[in-house]
């Protein structure tokens, strides 16, 4: 006898105002089984299973867990019901240890409360038994990305979940963490736990997944059998028309040098030297990509020049110098110098969430005489030219009343990318460009900034995706531990050999 689906969601709604996020969605996921699910941004997969671990409430219908209908009013809930969920914001205590994160939340009550002691060992055989090598006692803060991620499972797993739900888990992640990743789910899945994943890549839901779901504004349109499927299959099930998986783009015609860059150092407030050194040079019509591991420099380097951090050294923008610190060293005086800035940390620097699209396509360039009536700002300027943008873009919903908090992670990504993009920079300062975003608005994204490239602009790209900055870049400039490890041509490297560099070792010969 087939047993009951892990997971069986029967016509779930769910709405947003006017927007609805989830109509009518039915699902089955079976028991030991990874099913993947795919949709455009905005298409309604976190609100959905945001109501599966119990966040927000269905406006109707009915979840059954393992064959039993059951209420899931909040994660502990969730929790009871076997369900565990890795976010793509992890939730952890930054200066706890891994083993208080762990148990913290799960004590049982004063009288059966365990020792410490035993929920180390627990906690130890988990981490042996699934492959993932942490130690009980390192605090969080001074883990890698990968490893906070692990502890997120392990604490999944001590509080006994069955079923495992993973919201994009490698955007964040480097490939060798990736691989790790999969071989810690697929060792779930052997022990007979049911793994939903969420991910834009095509990549891993045919390396990964059994089954795989495609949700289009706000339906689930199709469950399809991996081994039945293909990337290029999926992708037009998931946007309705052929998708470009890689980018079209003519040889670069670069011409003089917009960025030059020469010995810059910053050193952070814990008096670790974050940049040590680093010289390099940007052309007008030049996509420049810096690969590297999360926390090698890369941010610190964009952060420099979008005029966020102060450094020592030299940078000179179409040969005029630029000043690392004190007064017109700020974005201000970066914007008015020509350098427009996609932070990589959208929520942090990209966006004020909780003001609406149209303010947010203003920010930083309010004052230009565009959007101003004499000494007041033009809101009604600002607003059509929202609507504009939003209109090219394809934001959705397309509403520039609506705040920054209520888009989808990728829509937000496209706000602030319009907003810089179409600001007409000599050099655009580009971090992670992509991330969390669906597959036909990178293709769109990529069309952009060729484009921009085409225009005889100037681009700095910084991504942990390779295949973004191998298929984007011009050049490529590996950055490991503040420095830059070596310069390649796309065409004359290959991902194992950026991997090696990134991780500090040489690679082959330039
Ligand atoms: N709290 C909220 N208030 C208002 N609207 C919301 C809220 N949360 C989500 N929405 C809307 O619901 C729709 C679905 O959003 P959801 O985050 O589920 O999409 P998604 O498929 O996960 O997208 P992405 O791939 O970009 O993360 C979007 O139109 C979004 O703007």
């Amino acid at each position: 006898m087939t047993p009951p689906p892990a997971i069986e969601l029967r016509r779930i709604c769910k709405s947003f105002g006017p927007v609805q996020a989830n109509k009518d969605i039915s699902l089955k996921v079976m028991p030991g089984t990874i099913h993947g699910i795919i949709g455009e941004n905005g298409a309604g997969k976190s609100t959905l299973m945001s109501i599966l671990y119990g966040f927000y409430k269905a406006d109707s219908g009915e979840i059954l867990i393992g064959g039993r209908e059951t209420q899931i009013p909040d994660s502990q809930a969730a929790i009871k019901a076997g369900i565990g969920m890795v976010f793509q914001h992890f939730k952890l205590v930054e200066n706890f240890s891994v083993l208080e994160n762990v148990v913290l939340g799960a004590e049982d009550g004063s009288f059966l409360r365990p020792t410490l002691a035993r929920a180390r060992k627990h906690l130890t055989d988990l981490a042996r038994d699934y492959e993932m090598n942490v130690d009980p006692d390192a605090k969080i803060e001074d883990l890698s990305v990968g490893h906070q991620q692990r502890v997120e499972i392990l604490k999944a797993l001590y509080r006994e979940a069955n079923i495992l739900i993973l919201d994009e888990p490698t955007g964040v992640l480097t490939p060798a963490e990736a691989d790790h990743l999969f071989r810690i789910l697929r060792g779930l899945k052997a022990e007979g736990k049911t793994i939903i994943l969420i991910t834009h890549k095509l990549r891993e839901i045919m390396e990964i997944t059994d089954t795989v779901s495609v949700m289009r504004r706000g339906e689930m349109t199709d469950t399809v059998k991996t081994a039945e499927t293909s990337p290029q299959d999926l992708a037009e099930r998931m946007v309705g028309r052929k998708v470009l998986l890689r980018v079209d783009k003519a040889p670069a015609r670069p011409g003089k040098t917009v960025l030059e860059v020469k010995d810059l150092r910053v050193t952070d407030g814990q008096g670790v030297e974050r940049l040590r050194g680093i010289d390099l040079t940007v052309r007008a019509g030049e996509i420049l990509g810096i690969a590297g591991v999360a926390g090698n420099g890369q941010s610190d380097l964009l952060d420099v020049l979008g005029g966020i951090r102060a450094a020592t050294g030299a940078v000179t923008l179409n040969d005029a110098a630029l000043s690392l610190s004190g007064p017109g060293s700020d974005a201000r005086a970066r914007r008015r110098a020509g350098i427009t800035h996609v932070p990589e940390d959208r929520h942090r620097l990209g966006l004020i969430l909780d003001f609406k699209a149209w303010e947010n396509t203003g920010f930083g360039y309010q004052d230009l005489p565009k959007y101003c009536q004499g000494l007041m700002m033009d809101n009604r300027a600002l607003r059509e030219d929202t609507d504009a943008k939003m209109a090219r873009f394809d934001v959705r919903p397309h509403d520039p009343n609506l705040a920054a908090k209520n888009f989808s992670g990728g829509n937000q990504q496209k706000i602030v990318l319009a907003r810089e993009i179409e600001a007409d920079p000599d050099l655009l300062l580009i971090g992670q460009p992509t991330r969390g975003v669906d597959i036909g608005a990178i293709e769109f994204i990529h069309q952009r900034i060729v484009e921009l490239r085409d225009a005889g602009k100037a681009i700095l790209l910084v991504s942990v995706e390779l295949d973004e900055i191998l298929s984007l870049s011009d050049r490529i400039a590996v950055m490991f531990d503040g420095r830059i490890m070596g310069e390649r041509l796309p065409g004359q490297t290959d991902e194992t050999e950026l991997g090696l560099m990134m991780a500090g070792m040489e690679g082959r010969a330039a």
